[in-house]
Protein backbone atom coordinates (compact mmCIF):
# COMPACT_ATOMS: atom_id res chain seq x y z
CA UNK A 1 0.00 0.00 0.00
CA UNK A 2 2.43 2.30 1.18
CA UNK A 3 4.90 1.69 -1.64
CA UNK A 4 1.88 1.90 -3.95
CA UNK A 5 1.14 5.48 -2.30
CA UNK A 6 4.07 7.25 -3.03
CA UNK A 7 4.52 5.71 -6.54
CA UNK A 8 0.93 6.87 -7.27
CA UNK A 9 1.84 9.85 -4.99
CA UNK A 10 4.99 10.39 -7.76
CA UNK A 11 3.53 9.16 -10.61
CA UNK A 12 0.60 11.47 -9.01
CA UNK A 13 2.62 15.18 -9.41
CA UNK A 14 3.55 13.61 -12.99
CA UNK A 15 -0.25 13.04 -13.43
CA UNK A 16 -1.50 16.56 -13.02
CA UNK A 17 0.88 18.31 -15.31
CA UNK A 18 -0.30 15.19 -18.22
CA UNK A 19 -3.76 15.82 -16.68
CA UNK A 20 -3.96 19.83 -17.85
CA UNK A 21 -2.28 19.14 -20.55
CA UNK A 22 -4.69 16.50 -21.31
CA UNK A 23 -7.24 18.48 -20.42
CA UNK A 24 -6.07 21.28 -22.74
CA UNK A 25 -5.87 18.86 -25.61
CA UNK A 26 -9.10 17.82 -25.40
CA UNK A 27 -10.59 21.29 -24.48
CA UNK A 28 -9.16 22.13 -28.46
CA UNK A 29 -10.49 18.79 -29.43
CA UNK A 30 -14.01 20.07 -28.05
CA UNK A 31 -13.42 22.96 -29.41
CA UNK A 32 -12.64 22.00 -32.83
CA UNK A 33 -15.86 20.07 -32.82
CA UNK A 34 -17.97 22.60 -31.67
CA UNK A 35 -16.26 25.06 -34.23
CA UNK A 36 -17.03 22.16 -36.73
CA UNK A 37 -20.14 21.81 -36.31
CA UNK A 38 -20.72 25.38 -35.51
CA UNK A 39 -19.12 25.89 -39.49
CA UNK A 40 -21.59 22.85 -40.30
CA UNK A 41 -24.64 24.49 -39.05
CA UNK A 42 -23.67 28.24 -40.44
CA UNK A 43 -22.99 25.94 -43.92
CA UNK A 44 -26.20 24.40 -43.50
CA UNK A 45 -28.46 26.61 -41.94
CA UNK A 46 -27.39 29.95 -42.18
CA UNK A 47 -26.36 29.60 -46.09
CA UNK A 48 -30.11 28.73 -46.79
CA UNK A 49 -30.82 31.94 -44.87
CA UNK A 50 -27.96 34.11 -46.98
CA UNK A 51 -29.21 32.23 -50.22
CA UNK A 52 -32.67 33.19 -49.24
CA UNK A 53 -31.57 36.39 -48.78
CA UNK A 54 -29.81 36.64 -51.79
CA UNK A 55 -31.91 35.56 -54.16
CA UNK A 56 -34.86 37.58 -52.75
CA UNK A 57 -32.58 40.74 -52.91
CA UNK A 58 -31.56 39.66 -56.62
CA UNK A 59 -35.61 38.96 -57.40
CA UNK A 60 -36.46 42.61 -55.91
CA UNK A 61 -34.15 44.09 -58.22
CA UNK A 62 -35.12 41.65 -61.07
CA UNK A 63 -37.94 44.20 -63.32
CA UNK A 64 -39.02 40.50 -64.71
CA UNK A 65 -41.63 37.53 -63.58
CA UNK A 66 -42.38 34.68 -64.41
CA UNK A 67 -45.15 32.34 -64.93
CA UNK A 68 -44.74 28.48 -65.48
CA UNK A 69 -47.52 26.41 -67.03
CA UNK A 70 -46.10 22.52 -66.60
CA UNK A 71 -47.44 19.60 -68.53
CA UNK A 72 -47.16 17.19 -65.23
CA UNK A 73 -49.67 14.93 -64.46
CA UNK A 74 -49.48 15.98 -60.73
CA UNK A 75 -50.88 19.24 -61.53
CA UNK A 76 -54.21 17.22 -62.73
CA UNK A 77 -56.30 17.68 -65.98
CA UNK A 78 -56.55 21.59 -65.93
CA UNK A 79 -52.89 21.97 -65.41
CA UNK A 80 -52.55 19.86 -68.63
CA UNK A 81 -55.02 21.90 -70.36
CA UNK A 82 -53.89 25.23 -69.74
CA UNK A 83 -50.24 23.57 -71.11
CA UNK A 84 -52.06 22.36 -74.15
CA UNK A 85 -53.89 25.81 -74.62
CA UNK A 86 -50.34 27.46 -74.59
CA UNK A 87 -48.90 24.96 -77.03
CA UNK A 88 -51.78 25.63 -79.53
CA UNK A 89 -51.46 29.35 -79.04
CA UNK A 90 -48.24 29.86 -79.74
CA UNK A 91 -48.15 27.13 -82.21
CA UNK A 92 -49.13 29.88 -85.07
CA UNK A 93 -46.64 32.74 -83.68
CA UNK A 94 -43.69 29.81 -83.27
CA UNK A 95 -43.73 29.20 -87.27
CA UNK A 96 -42.41 32.63 -88.37
CA UNK A 97 -40.14 32.99 -85.19
CA UNK A 98 -38.45 29.72 -84.24
CA UNK A 99 -35.38 28.54 -85.74
CA UNK A 100 -35.96 25.07 -84.62
CA UNK A 101 -39.35 23.17 -85.24
CA UNK A 102 -41.30 20.48 -83.65
CA UNK A 103 -44.55 19.04 -84.98
CA UNK A 104 -46.06 17.27 -82.68
CA UNK A 105 -49.34 14.91 -83.77
CA UNK A 106 -52.47 15.21 -81.17
CA UNK A 107 -55.11 12.87 -80.60
CA UNK A 108 -58.30 13.76 -82.87
CA UNK A 109 -56.31 16.90 -84.11
CA UNK A 110 -56.16 17.15 -88.05
CA UNK A 111 -52.94 19.10 -88.54
CA UNK A 112 -49.79 18.86 -86.12
CA UNK A 113 -49.34 21.11 -83.78
CA UNK A 114 -45.79 23.16 -84.46
CA UNK A 115 -43.90 24.13 -81.50
CA UNK A 116 -40.68 25.49 -80.07
CA UNK A 117 -37.91 22.74 -79.00
CA UNK A 118 -36.96 22.70 -75.33
CA UNK A 119 -34.63 25.59 -74.53
CA UNK A 120 -36.19 27.95 -76.96
CA UNK A 121 -37.75 31.40 -76.81
CA UNK A 122 -40.57 33.10 -78.84
CA UNK A 123 -41.65 36.29 -78.10
CA UNK A 124 -45.37 37.95 -78.31
CA UNK A 125 -47.07 40.87 -78.24
CA UNK A 126 -50.20 42.04 -76.48
CA UNK A 127 -51.78 45.42 -76.07
CA UNK A 128 -48.24 46.74 -77.22
CA UNK A 129 -46.95 44.91 -74.45
CA UNK A 130 -43.86 42.09 -75.44
CA UNK A 131 -43.65 39.21 -73.37
CA UNK A 132 -41.09 35.86 -73.37
CA UNK A 133 -42.46 32.07 -73.70
CA UNK A 134 -39.69 29.15 -73.51
CA UNK A 135 -39.79 25.83 -73.48
CA UNK A 136 -38.08 23.90 -70.28
CA UNK A 137 -37.60 20.29 -69.38
CA UNK A 138 -37.05 19.04 -66.16
CA UNK A 139 -36.80 15.16 -64.86
CA UNK A 140 -39.82 14.16 -62.59
CA UNK A 141 -38.97 13.36 -59.20
CA UNK A 142 -38.81 9.91 -58.21
CA UNK A 143 -38.53 6.60 -60.30
CA UNK A 144 -41.90 5.07 -61.23
CA UNK A 145 -42.14 2.25 -62.91
CA UNK A 146 -41.92 3.52 -66.18
CA UNK A 147 -38.48 4.95 -65.20
CA UNK A 148 -37.10 8.45 -65.08
CA UNK A 149 -39.89 10.90 -66.86
CA UNK A 150 -39.48 14.54 -68.21
CA UNK A 151 -41.70 17.17 -67.65
CA UNK A 152 -42.37 20.11 -69.74
CA UNK A 153 -43.05 23.62 -69.10
CA UNK A 154 -43.37 26.78 -70.89
CA UNK A 155 -42.09 29.93 -69.01
CA UNK A 156 -43.82 33.20 -69.57
CA UNK A 157 -41.49 36.42 -68.38
CA UNK A 158 -42.72 39.49 -68.85
CA UNK A 159 -41.98 43.31 -67.07
CA UNK A 160 -43.38 43.20 -63.46
CA UNK A 161 -45.06 46.58 -64.72
CA UNK A 162 -47.04 44.73 -66.84
CA UNK A 163 -48.37 42.20 -64.47
CA UNK A 164 -51.80 43.30 -63.78
CA UNK A 165 -52.46 43.33 -67.66
CA UNK A 166 -50.45 40.12 -68.76
CA UNK A 167 -52.23 38.34 -65.70
CA UNK A 168 -55.82 39.38 -66.62
CA UNK A 169 -56.52 40.05 -70.23
CA UNK A 170 -53.39 38.43 -71.66
CA UNK A 171 -53.55 34.96 -70.20
CA UNK A 172 -57.44 34.83 -70.76
CA UNK A 173 -56.31 35.75 -74.22
CA UNK A 174 -54.00 32.89 -74.91
CA UNK A 175 -56.21 30.72 -73.09
CA UNK A 176 -59.26 31.56 -75.28
CA UNK A 177 -57.44 31.51 -79.11
CA UNK A 178 -55.43 28.43 -77.77
CA UNK A 179 -58.62 26.49 -77.22
CA UNK A 180 -60.55 28.40 -80.15
CA UNK A 181 -57.80 26.82 -82.31
CA UNK A 182 -57.66 23.57 -81.15
CA UNK A 183 -61.37 23.47 -81.41
CA UNK A 184 -61.54 24.68 -84.82
CA UNK A 185 -58.43 21.89 -85.81
CA UNK A 186 -60.42 19.24 -84.19
CA UNK A 187 -61.60 16.62 -86.29
CA UNK A 188 -65.05 16.28 -85.87
CA UNK A 189 -66.80 12.98 -85.36
CA UNK A 190 -70.47 11.56 -86.58
CA UNK A 191 -72.41 9.48 -84.12
CA UNK A 192 -75.62 7.85 -84.28
CA UNK A 193 -77.96 5.68 -82.41
CA UNK A 194 -79.56 3.55 -85.37
CA UNK A 195 -77.01 1.37 -85.29
CA UNK A 196 -77.04 0.03 -81.66
CA UNK A 197 -79.50 -2.50 -80.22
CA UNK A 198 -83.17 -0.74 -79.59
CA UNK A 199 -81.29 2.67 -80.84
CA UNK A 200 -80.24 3.57 -77.03
CA UNK A 201 -76.84 3.63 -77.51
CA UNK A 202 -74.73 6.11 -78.86
CA UNK A 203 -72.57 4.82 -81.73
CA UNK A 204 -69.53 5.98 -83.56
CA UNK A 205 -70.58 6.13 -87.02
CA UNK A 206 -67.29 8.44 -89.20
CA UNK A 207 -65.21 11.26 -89.04
CA UNK A 208 -67.50 13.49 -90.25
CA UNK A 209 -65.44 15.46 -93.00
CA UNK A 210 -68.67 16.72 -95.09
CA UNK A 211 -67.18 19.75 -97.26
CA UNK A 212 -70.18 21.98 -96.95
CA UNK A 213 -69.51 25.91 -95.68
CA UNK A 214 -71.61 28.62 -95.45
CA UNK A 215 -69.88 30.51 -98.08
CA UNK A 216 -71.00 27.64 -100.48
CA UNK A 217 -74.54 26.99 -99.11
CA UNK A 218 -76.96 28.77 -101.79
CA UNK A 219 -79.36 31.27 -99.96
CA UNK A 220 -80.02 35.10 -99.40
CA UNK A 221 -77.07 36.71 -97.87
CA UNK A 222 -79.01 38.82 -95.45
CA UNK A 223 -80.47 35.79 -93.77
CA UNK A 224 -76.80 33.31 -94.32
CA UNK A 225 -75.25 36.23 -92.06
CA UNK A 226 -78.10 35.88 -89.61
CA UNK A 227 -77.95 32.83 -89.28
CA UNK A 228 -74.17 32.76 -88.89
CA UNK A 229 -74.27 35.70 -86.92
CA UNK A 230 -76.84 33.54 -84.31
CA UNK A 231 -74.66 30.28 -84.06
CA UNK A 232 -71.24 32.56 -83.49
CA UNK A 233 -73.27 34.61 -80.56
CA UNK A 234 -74.34 31.17 -79.46
CA UNK A 235 -71.08 29.34 -79.31
CA UNK A 236 -69.60 31.75 -77.71
CA UNK A 237 -72.38 33.01 -75.31
CA UNK A 238 -71.07 30.84 -71.78
CA UNK A 239 -71.11 34.42 -70.29
CA UNK A 240 -74.53 35.36 -71.62
CA UNK A 241 -76.48 32.25 -70.51
CA UNK A 242 -75.03 31.92 -66.99
CA UNK A 243 -75.73 35.50 -66.45
CA UNK A 244 -79.49 34.88 -67.63
CA UNK A 245 -79.64 31.93 -65.70
CA UNK A 246 -80.67 29.55 -69.04
CA UNK A 247 -78.73 26.35 -69.94
CA UNK A 248 -76.80 26.94 -72.58
CA UNK A 249 -78.99 25.61 -75.68
CA UNK A 250 -80.49 26.54 -78.49
CA UNK A 251 -82.90 24.92 -80.85
CA UNK A 252 -83.45 24.98 -84.65
CA UNK A 253 -86.02 24.08 -86.35
CA UNK A 254 -84.92 24.26 -90.42
CA UNK A 255 -88.66 23.53 -93.14
CA UNK A 256 -88.97 23.14 -96.61
CA UNK A 257 -89.52 21.06 -99.15
CA UNK A 258 -86.90 18.19 -100.14
CA UNK A 259 -83.47 19.84 -101.57
CA UNK A 260 -83.11 22.68 -100.33
CA UNK A 261 -80.40 22.37 -98.48
CA UNK A 262 -81.71 21.49 -94.96
CA UNK A 263 -78.91 18.34 -94.35
CA UNK A 264 -76.19 20.45 -96.27
CA UNK A 265 -76.81 23.26 -93.40
CA UNK A 266 -76.62 20.98 -90.66
CA UNK A 267 -72.99 20.43 -92.12
CA UNK A 268 -71.76 23.64 -92.72
CA UNK A 269 -73.23 24.06 -88.95
CA UNK A 270 -71.23 21.50 -87.69
CA UNK A 271 -67.80 22.72 -89.40
CA UNK A 272 -68.82 26.11 -88.52
CA UNK A 273 -68.95 25.52 -85.00
CA UNK A 274 -66.25 22.29 -84.77
CA UNK A 275 -69.37 20.44 -82.82
CA UNK A 276 -69.66 16.82 -83.48
CA UNK A 277 -72.83 15.73 -84.74
CA UNK A 278 -75.50 13.00 -82.81
CA UNK A 279 -77.73 12.28 -85.54
CA UNK A 280 -80.68 11.02 -83.37
CA UNK A 281 -82.91 8.01 -85.80
CA UNK A 282 -86.09 8.23 -83.02
CA UNK A 283 -87.76 5.61 -85.02
CA UNK A 284 -85.38 3.13 -83.50
CA UNK A 285 -85.79 4.54 -80.09
CA UNK A 286 -88.17 1.91 -77.99
CA UNK A 287 -89.18 4.27 -75.29
CA UNK A 288 -89.50 7.62 -73.60
CA UNK A 289 -86.96 6.50 -70.95
CA UNK A 290 -84.65 5.42 -74.00
CA UNK A 291 -85.06 8.44 -75.28
CA UNK A 292 -84.18 10.85 -72.45
CA UNK A 293 -80.98 8.72 -71.66
CA UNK A 294 -79.64 9.37 -75.03
CA UNK A 295 -80.03 12.83 -75.24
CA UNK A 296 -78.69 13.19 -72.06
CA UNK A 297 -75.55 11.65 -72.97
CA UNK A 298 -74.72 14.50 -75.25
CA UNK A 299 -71.27 15.53 -74.58
CA UNK A 300 -70.93 19.78 -74.82
CA UNK A 301 -70.03 21.28 -78.04
CA UNK A 302 -71.87 18.92 -80.55
CA UNK A 303 -75.42 19.46 -82.60
CA UNK A 304 -78.41 16.88 -82.08
CA UNK A 305 -79.95 16.43 -84.58
CA UNK A 306 -83.21 15.08 -85.38
CA UNK A 307 -84.20 14.84 -89.37
CA UNK A 308 -88.24 14.54 -90.65
CA UNK A 309 -89.23 15.49 -86.86
CA UNK A 310 -93.02 15.22 -88.62
CA UNK A 311 -92.34 11.63 -89.36
CA UNK A 312 -91.02 10.40 -86.33
CA UNK A 313 -92.58 12.39 -83.20
CA UNK A 314 -95.17 9.61 -83.04
CA UNK A 315 -93.96 6.74 -83.11
CA UNK A 316 -95.26 3.26 -81.26
CA UNK A 317 -92.81 -0.04 -81.27
CA UNK A 318 -94.74 -3.15 -80.59
CA UNK A 319 -92.16 -6.29 -79.04
CA UNK A 320 -93.39 -9.43 -78.42
CA UNK A 321 -92.41 -10.58 -74.82
CA UNK A 322 -92.42 -13.90 -73.01
CA UNK A 323 -93.66 -14.21 -69.71
CA UNK A 324 -94.21 -17.65 -67.59
CA UNK A 325 -98.08 -18.26 -67.49
CA UNK A 326 -98.68 -21.37 -65.01
CA UNK A 327 -95.78 -23.42 -66.21
CA UNK A 328 -96.59 -22.47 -70.15
CA UNK A 329 -94.82 -19.67 -72.06
CA UNK A 330 -97.25 -16.67 -73.44
CA UNK A 331 -96.66 -14.63 -75.34
CA UNK A 332 -97.22 -10.65 -74.52
CA UNK A 333 -97.38 -7.56 -76.57
CA UNK A 334 -96.25 -4.79 -75.29
CA UNK A 335 -96.60 -1.58 -76.72
CA UNK A 336 -94.11 1.09 -76.23
CA UNK A 337 -93.92 5.03 -77.43
CA UNK A 338 -91.71 7.36 -77.95
CA UNK A 339 -94.12 10.34 -77.60
CA UNK A 340 -94.07 13.70 -78.51
CA UNK A 341 -94.66 14.88 -74.60
CA UNK A 342 -91.59 12.79 -74.27
CA UNK A 343 -89.63 14.21 -76.81
CA UNK A 344 -90.48 17.66 -75.33
CA UNK A 345 -89.37 16.58 -71.79
CA UNK A 346 -86.15 15.56 -73.11
CA UNK A 347 -85.86 18.70 -74.96
CA UNK A 348 -86.85 20.99 -71.65
CA UNK A 349 -85.07 19.11 -68.98
CA UNK A 350 -81.83 18.74 -71.43
CA UNK A 351 -78.60 19.76 -71.02
CA UNK A 352 -78.71 21.15 -67.48
CA UNK A 353 -74.91 21.43 -67.26
CA UNK A 354 -73.16 25.33 -68.48
CA UNK A 355 -69.81 23.17 -69.38
CA UNK A 356 -70.81 24.28 -73.38
CA UNK A 357 -72.98 24.94 -75.47
CA UNK A 358 -75.78 22.29 -77.39
CA UNK A 359 -77.39 22.74 -80.41
CA UNK A 360 -80.36 21.16 -81.11
CA UNK A 361 -81.19 20.79 -85.14
CA UNK A 362 -84.73 19.52 -86.05
CA UNK A 363 -85.80 18.99 -90.09
CA UNK A 364 -89.36 19.04 -91.58
CA UNK A 365 -90.88 18.94 -95.23
CA UNK A 366 -93.96 19.27 -93.29
CA UNK A 367 -94.03 22.39 -91.01
CA UNK A 368 -97.58 22.49 -90.61
CA UNK A 369 -97.79 18.48 -89.56
CA UNK A 370 -95.93 19.71 -86.48
CA UNK A 371 -97.73 20.40 -82.74
CA UNK A 372 -97.25 24.01 -81.94
CA UNK A 373 -96.35 22.92 -78.52
CA UNK A 374 -92.62 21.35 -80.21
CA UNK A 375 -92.59 24.71 -82.32
CA UNK A 376 -93.08 27.38 -79.81
CA UNK A 377 -89.54 29.37 -78.39
CA UNK A 378 -87.54 27.93 -75.94
CA UNK A 379 -87.94 24.32 -77.41
CA UNK A 380 -87.52 25.67 -81.19
CA UNK A 381 -86.22 28.47 -81.04
CA UNK A 382 -85.00 29.67 -84.41
CA UNK A 383 -87.30 28.93 -87.31
CA UNK A 384 -85.15 28.95 -90.32
CA UNK A 385 -87.47 28.53 -93.64
CA UNK A 386 -85.41 26.36 -96.71
CA UNK A 387 -87.12 28.05 -99.69
CA UNK A 388 -87.30 27.18 -103.48
CA UNK A 389 -84.06 28.63 -105.09
CA UNK A 390 -84.53 32.41 -105.78
CA UNK A 391 -82.01 34.23 -107.92
CA UNK A 392 -79.45 34.96 -105.02
CA UNK A 393 -79.32 31.19 -103.85
CA UNK A 394 -78.90 30.72 -107.83
CA UNK A 395 -75.94 33.21 -108.51
CA UNK A 396 -74.29 31.06 -105.07
CA UNK A 397 -74.47 27.81 -106.97
CA UNK A 398 -73.56 29.55 -110.32
CA UNK A 399 -70.62 30.58 -109.01
CA UNK A 400 -69.52 27.52 -106.92
CA UNK A 401 -70.23 25.48 -110.16
CA UNK A 402 -69.35 27.16 -113.10
CA UNK A 403 -67.27 29.95 -111.58
CA UNK A 404 -69.10 32.56 -113.43
CA UNK A 405 -70.60 35.69 -111.34
CA UNK A 406 -72.21 37.32 -114.23
CA UNK A 407 -74.08 36.19 -117.51
CA UNK A 408 -76.28 37.53 -120.34
CA UNK A 409 -78.42 34.48 -119.63
CA UNK A 410 -78.75 35.62 -115.48
CA UNK A 411 -81.87 38.54 -116.86
CA UNK A 412 -83.71 35.15 -118.22
CA UNK A 413 -83.07 33.19 -115.19
CA UNK A 414 -83.84 35.56 -112.38
CA UNK A 415 -87.09 35.87 -114.41
CA UNK A 416 -88.33 32.63 -114.61
CA UNK A 417 -86.98 31.67 -110.93
CA UNK A 418 -89.87 34.01 -109.61
CA UNK A 419 -92.33 32.13 -111.02
CA UNK A 420 -90.97 27.73 -110.78
CA UNK A 421 -90.31 25.71 -108.00
CA UNK A 422 -87.23 24.33 -108.53
CA UNK A 423 -85.18 23.51 -104.98
CA UNK A 424 -80.98 24.37 -105.48
CA UNK A 425 -80.89 20.74 -105.63
CA UNK A 426 -82.03 20.49 -108.88
CA UNK A 427 -80.96 24.01 -110.15
CA UNK A 428 -76.99 22.20 -108.72
CA UNK A 429 -78.12 19.21 -111.08
CA UNK A 430 -78.18 20.82 -113.80
CA UNK A 431 -75.02 23.60 -113.88
CA UNK A 432 -72.65 20.33 -112.99
CA UNK A 433 -70.92 20.34 -116.30
CA UNK A 434 -70.32 17.26 -118.22
CA UNK A 435 -66.94 16.33 -118.15
CA UNK A 436 -64.61 14.66 -121.09
CA UNK A 437 -65.42 14.43 -124.89
CA UNK A 438 -68.10 17.18 -125.34
CA UNK A 439 -67.70 19.07 -122.29
CA UNK A 440 -69.97 21.61 -121.50
CA UNK A 441 -69.39 24.94 -121.26
CA UNK A 442 -71.37 27.53 -118.48
CA UNK A 443 -73.33 28.60 -121.58
CA UNK A 444 -74.62 25.11 -121.98
CA UNK A 445 -74.91 24.63 -118.52
CA UNK A 446 -77.27 27.84 -118.51
CA UNK A 447 -79.01 26.89 -121.01
CA UNK A 448 -79.99 23.31 -120.00
CA UNK A 449 -81.38 24.68 -116.46
CA UNK A 450 -83.29 27.33 -118.41
CA UNK A 451 -85.17 24.59 -120.17
CA UNK A 452 -85.58 22.57 -116.96
CA UNK A 453 -87.09 26.40 -115.55
CA UNK A 454 -89.37 26.94 -118.17
CA UNK A 455 -91.02 23.50 -117.95
CA UNK A 456 -91.17 24.04 -114.31
CA UNK A 457 -93.04 27.50 -114.69
CA UNK A 458 -95.58 25.41 -117.26
CA UNK A 459 -95.85 22.92 -114.48
CA UNK A 460 -96.88 25.78 -111.77
CA UNK A 461 -98.89 27.14 -114.24
CA UNK A 462 -100.99 24.11 -115.03
CA UNK A 463 -101.49 23.41 -111.35
CA UNK A 464 -102.98 27.14 -110.86
CA UNK A 465 -105.11 26.53 -113.87
CA UNK A 466 -106.11 23.31 -112.61
CA UNK A 467 -107.16 24.59 -109.03
CA UNK A 468 -109.09 27.64 -110.72
CA UNK A 469 -110.86 24.86 -112.87
CA UNK A 470 -111.73 22.79 -109.85
CA UNK A 471 -112.68 26.04 -107.80
CA UNK A 472 -115.19 27.19 -110.65
CA UNK A 473 -116.76 23.68 -111.03
CA UNK A 474 -117.48 22.88 -107.47
CA UNK A 475 -118.59 26.54 -106.76
CA UNK A 476 -122.44 26.10 -107.09
CA UNK A 477 -123.44 29.86 -107.79
CA UNK A 478 -121.52 29.22 -111.20
N1 LIG B 1 -79.17 25.59 -100.33
C1 LIG B 1 -78.29 24.78 -100.94
N2 LIG B 1 -77.03 25.20 -101.15
C2 LIG B 1 -76.13 24.42 -101.75
N3 LIG B 1 -76.40 23.19 -102.20
C3 LIG B 1 -77.64 22.72 -102.01
C4 LIG B 1 -78.64 23.49 -101.38
N4 LIG B 1 -79.76 22.78 -101.33
C5 LIG B 1 -79.49 21.62 -101.91
N5 LIG B 1 -78.22 21.57 -102.31
C6 LIG B 1 -77.59 20.44 -103.02
O1 LIG B 1 -78.56 19.42 -103.13
C7 LIG B 1 -78.22 18.25 -102.43
C8 LIG B 1 -79.39 17.83 -101.55
O2 LIG B 1 -79.56 18.78 -100.53
P1 LIG B 1 -79.94 18.39 -99.03
O3 LIG B 1 -79.73 16.95 -98.79
O4 LIG B 1 -79.24 19.33 -98.12
O5 LIG B 1 -81.49 18.70 -99.01
P2 LIG B 1 -82.54 18.50 -97.85
O6 LIG B 1 -83.27 19.80 -97.72
O7 LIG B 1 -81.88 17.97 -96.66
O8 LIG B 1 -83.51 17.43 -98.46
P3 LIG B 1 -84.47 16.37 -97.69
O9 LIG B 1 -85.62 17.14 -97.15
O10 LIG B 1 -84.89 15.44 -98.76
O11 LIG B 1 -83.66 15.73 -96.65
C9 LIG B 1 -77.02 18.60 -101.61
O12 LIG B 1 -76.07 17.57 -101.66
C10 LIG B 1 -76.46 19.83 -102.25
O13 LIG B 1 -75.48 19.49 -103.21
MG1 LIG C 1 -82.06 16.14 -95.62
Amino acid sequence: MENTLPFMGYHGSAGQEGMSQMGLGMAIAASMVVMTMFQQFLLTHLRGYVELFLRKLFKSLDPNVQIRFGDDDNGGPKNHEAYAAVETYLSSKCSDQAPRLKANSVRDIKTPVLCIDVGEGVDDEFNGVTVRWQLGEEKEQGESYRGSRKNRYYTLTFRKSNRKMVVGEYLRHVMEEGKAAAASNRQLKLYSNSSSEHGSNWKYIMDFDHPAKFETLAMEKEKKEDIIDDLIRFSTGREYYRRIGKPWKRGYLLHGPPGTGKSTMIAAIANLLSYDVYDLELSAVLSNATLKRLVNKIPCNSILVIEDIDCSSKITHQRERNTPNQGEEKKEKILETVTLSGLLNCIDGLFSANDGGRLMVFTTNHVEAIDSALLRRGRMDKHIEMPFCGFEAFKVLAKNYLGIEEHDLFGKIEGLLKESSVTPADVAENLIARRGEGEDSGDDCLKKLIEVLEKSVQQVLDKKGEGKREEIESDPSL
